[in-house]
C-alpha cells in the first residue's frame, strides 16, 4: 500500500506561506501598476509607513500643502501613501471633470470607505456604486426636485424663526443689549430639526429644547481631544488593511453609537409613516416627502425597488448628510460676517431693501445677488468635505487641460491610469487655490461672484474651467454630485436671511480672534483654545 510522505503542515507554516503569497501578489500588482500608471513627480516620502498621510493629518492647513505641491510639481502629481503606496492627486480642471464624470463605474469608493460607509450607515446611496447607485439615486431624486424644495422653504423659515425667538428671549432675560451665543450649537439644532421635518415629517424638537440622542452623539465627536498618534497610525494603515476599522477606537465606538441611534429613530419613523400610508391618512405632500418616496420605492412593483435595509440606510444617510454639512456651512458664514462687518452690513441692506416679508423661494434663488454671493463664497472657502479619494476599478486615460511633466521629464497631455490606482481630489485646496482662483483666492470676498452690466463676474478664467455647482468642487460633480445641494443652498439662504436681518454678529474677542479646525464628524470651526467646537459670538438685536 502507498503511504503519503507529505509532512503535516503546521499553522505557522500555513501563515508564512499565506503571507508570502499575499506579498507576492501585491508586488505583482504594484509592479503592473508601475508600468501602466503614468509616473508623476511629487513630494518625497517622509515615512515608508505613512507616506505623507501623517503630515497632512497633523497639518493646520492641509489645503495649502496640496497647493504648494501643485505649484512645484504641476496640476497632476503623485503623493506617497501608507506602506510604500501612492496616490495620484488631480488639480487640473479637465482631469477633475473627467474623473467626476466616471464616478461609480471607473472610479469607485476605496475598500476602506466602502467598509466604513457600510458599518456606519448600511448599504445606502453613500455606499453604493454602479447599477446599485443608479437605482438608489433614482428612487431619491424626486424628493429633491425644485418643486419639492419650493414646498420645503416654509420649514427652513420656521427653524430660523425659532432661533430668533430663542435668542430674543435670551437677550431679554439677561437684560443686556445682546448676548454671547455659541452659534454653532444653534446651527446644529436648525439642521437637525429641518432635516427631521423636511425629510421625515418628524420634529426632533432640538430648537424647542428637547434632548436628541443624535445631537448628543455628534457633540461627543467634537469633544474628542486631538487625534492620538495611535489613532492617526490606525487611520492611515486602515487604507491598506480596511479591517483595522474594526478596532474599538473612541471614534469607532461613537460611530457605532451614532448608527444605533439613527437606526432606532429611522425604524420608528418608518413604521409610523408606513402605517399612516397603508391606512390612507397621509397627505399628498407627505407622500412626496423623502420618507414617503422611500416607502413607495420599497414596494415590490416599483421600478426602483429598495429593500427595507436600503430604506433604513437612506434615512441614516440623509440624517448625517443633512445635519453636518449645512450646520458647518452656516456657522462659517456667521464667522465670516463677524470678521467682515462691511460685508455683513451690505448683506443686511440688501435683505431690508426687499421689504419686511421673507424672500420667496424664487427670490432666494435669483433675487438676492449679494446673499447668493455670501453663501457661495462661504461654500468656496469652507468646503465641509475637504477631499475625496477613489480607486480606479478599470484602466483609464485621464485628459489634462495643460501638459504636466512626468517623473522621467517627459511632457504628457493625458495620464494612463491602471486599475487599482488611488486618485484624490483635494476639494478644499482647489476651491481656494491662487493657481485657480487668482491672487486673492484665500480672501473672503463675496463681490467676486457679482456680475457687472455685461454679465461678467470676478471669477477668473481658470476657475471657470472647473466643472461643478458654480465652478466649485464643494458638492462634488457628475453622477455623485450632492443630491441635497438645492436643499442645502435654499436652507442656508433662508436661515441667513432671517438671522442677518434681525441680529448683528461680532466675534466675542474681536475680529482678529483665531479660528481653527476642530475635529467633529467632519472638520468643524472653533475659536482656538475652546473645548469642543464652540463658536461664541456676540449677538445683538438689529435695531436699524
Ligand atoms: C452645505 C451642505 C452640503 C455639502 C457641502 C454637501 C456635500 C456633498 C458631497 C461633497 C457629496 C459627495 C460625497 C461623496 O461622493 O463621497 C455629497 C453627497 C450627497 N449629499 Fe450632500 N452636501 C450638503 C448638504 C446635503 C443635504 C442637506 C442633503 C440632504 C438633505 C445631502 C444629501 C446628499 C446625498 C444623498 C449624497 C449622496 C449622493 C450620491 O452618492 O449620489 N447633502 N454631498
Amino acid at each position: 500500500m502507498l503511504v503519503s510522505r507529505i509532512p503535516p503542515i503546521s499553522v505557522f507554516d500555513a501563515v508564512v506561506a499565506g503571507t508570502a503569497i499575499w506579498a507576492f501578489l501585491k508586488l505583482v500588482r504594484m509592479s503592473r501598476q508601475r508600468v501602466r500608471t503614468t509616473r508623476l513627480r511629487g513630494p518625497p516620502s517622509p515615512s515608508f509607513m505613512f507616506g505623507v498621510g501623517k503630515i497632512l493629518m497633523e497639518a493646520e492647513d492641509p489645503a495649502s500643502i496640496y497647493e504648494s505641491w501643485a505649484d512645484e510639481y504641476g496640476a497632476a502629481y503623485e503623493a506617497p501613501a501608507a506602506l510604500g503606496r501612492r496616490r495620484v492627486i488631480l488639480y487640473d480642471p479637465k482631469a477633475i471633470a473627467h474623473f467626476h464624470a466616471k464616478q461609480t463605474w471607473t472610479y469607485v469608493r476605496t475598500p476602506l470607505s466602502k467598509k466604513a460607509f457600510e458599518r456606519g450607515f448600511g448599504r445606502g446611496i453613500f455606499w453604493a456604486d454602479g447599477e446599485s447607485h443608479i437605482r438608489q439615486r433614482k428612487s431619491l431624486t424626486p424628493a429633491f426636485s425644485i418643486a419639492a424644495i419650493r414646498h420645503l422653504t416654509p420649514i427652513f423659515y420656521d427653524s430660523a424663526y425659532k432661533v430668533k425667538g430663542a435668542w430674543n428671549a435670551l437677550m431679554e432675560s439677561s437684560g443686556e443689549d445682546g448676548a454671547i451665543i455659541d452659534v454653532q450649537n444653534w446651527m446644529n439644532y436648525i439642521s437637525l430639526d429641518t432635516i427631521g421635518l423636511a425629510g421625515f415629517s418628524h420634529n426632533f424638537g432640538a430648537l424647542d429644547g428637547k434632548h436628541a440622542s443624535v445631537t448628543e452623539i455628534f457633540d461627543s465627536f467634537t469633544l474628542s481631544t486631538p487625534a492620538s498618534a495611535i489613532n492617526i497610525g490606525v487611520g492611515l494603515l486602515a487604507d491598506v488593511f480596511p479591517s483595522l476599522i474594526r478596532l474599538p477606537t473612541r471614534r469607532q465606538r461613537l460611530l457605532r453609537k451614532l448608527n444605533d441611534a439613527m437606526e432606532e429613530i429611522s425604524n420608528v419613523l418608518l413604521a409610523r409613516t408606513k402605517q399612516d400610508m397603508d391606512a390612507g391618512i397621509v397627505s399628498d405632500k407627505e407622500e412626496k416627502s423623502v420618507i414617503g418616496l422611500l416607502i413607495k420605492g420599497q414596494r415590490s412593483e416599483s421600478e426602483f425597488h429598495l429593500s427595507k435595509e436600503e430604506v433604513l440606510a437612506q434615512m441614516k444617510v440623509l440624517l448625517i448628510a443633512g445635519y453636518e454639512t449645512t450646520a458647518i456651512s452656516a456657522t462659517w458664514a456667521l464667522i465670516e460676517l463677524s470678521r467682515n462687518p462691511d460685508i455683513q452690513t451690505k448683506l443686511r441692506n440688501e435683505l431690508i431693501e426687499l421689504g419686511p416679508a421673507d424672500p420667496t423661494y424664487d427670490q432666494l434663488s435669483n433675487g438676492l445677488p449679494y446673499l447668493d454671493a455670501v453663501v457661495h463664497e462661504t461654500l468656496r472657502i469652507h468646503a465641509p468635505v475637504r477631499e475625496a479619494t477613489r480607486i480606479a476599478d478599470e484602466d483609464d486615460v485621464i485628459p489634462l487641460s495643460e501638459p504636466v511633466r512626468t517623473k522621467s521629464g517627459q511632457l504628457v497631455e493625458n495620464l494612463s491610469i491602471a486599475k487599482g490606482t488611488a486618485i484624490s481630489i483635494p476639494i478644499a485646496s482647489v476651491n481656494t487655490s491662487a493657481i485657480v482662483w487668482g491672487e486673492d483666492a484665500k480672501v473672503f470676498n463675496p463681490s467676486r461672484w457679482l456680475e457687472d452690466d455685461h454679465g461678467n463676474s470676478g471669477i477668473p478664467a481658470k476657475a471657470k474651467e472647473v466643472q461643478g455647482h458654480r465652478h466649485l468642487l464643494t458638492f462634488s460633480d457628475g453622477p455623485r454630485i450632492c443630491l441635497g445641494k438645492n436643499f442645502a443652498v435654499t436652507e442656508f439662504k433662508a436661515v441667513l436671511s432671517v438671522l442677518v436681518k434681525n441680529f448683528v454678529f461680532e466675534l466675542r474677542d474681536g475680529r482678529e480672534t483665531k479660528i481653527e479646525m476642530g475635529r467633529g464628524f467632519l472638520p468643524r470651526p472653533r475659536v482656538a483654545g475652546e473645548v469642543g467646537c464652540k463658536t461664541p459670538l456676540r449677538v445683538r438685536p438689529y435695531t436699524g
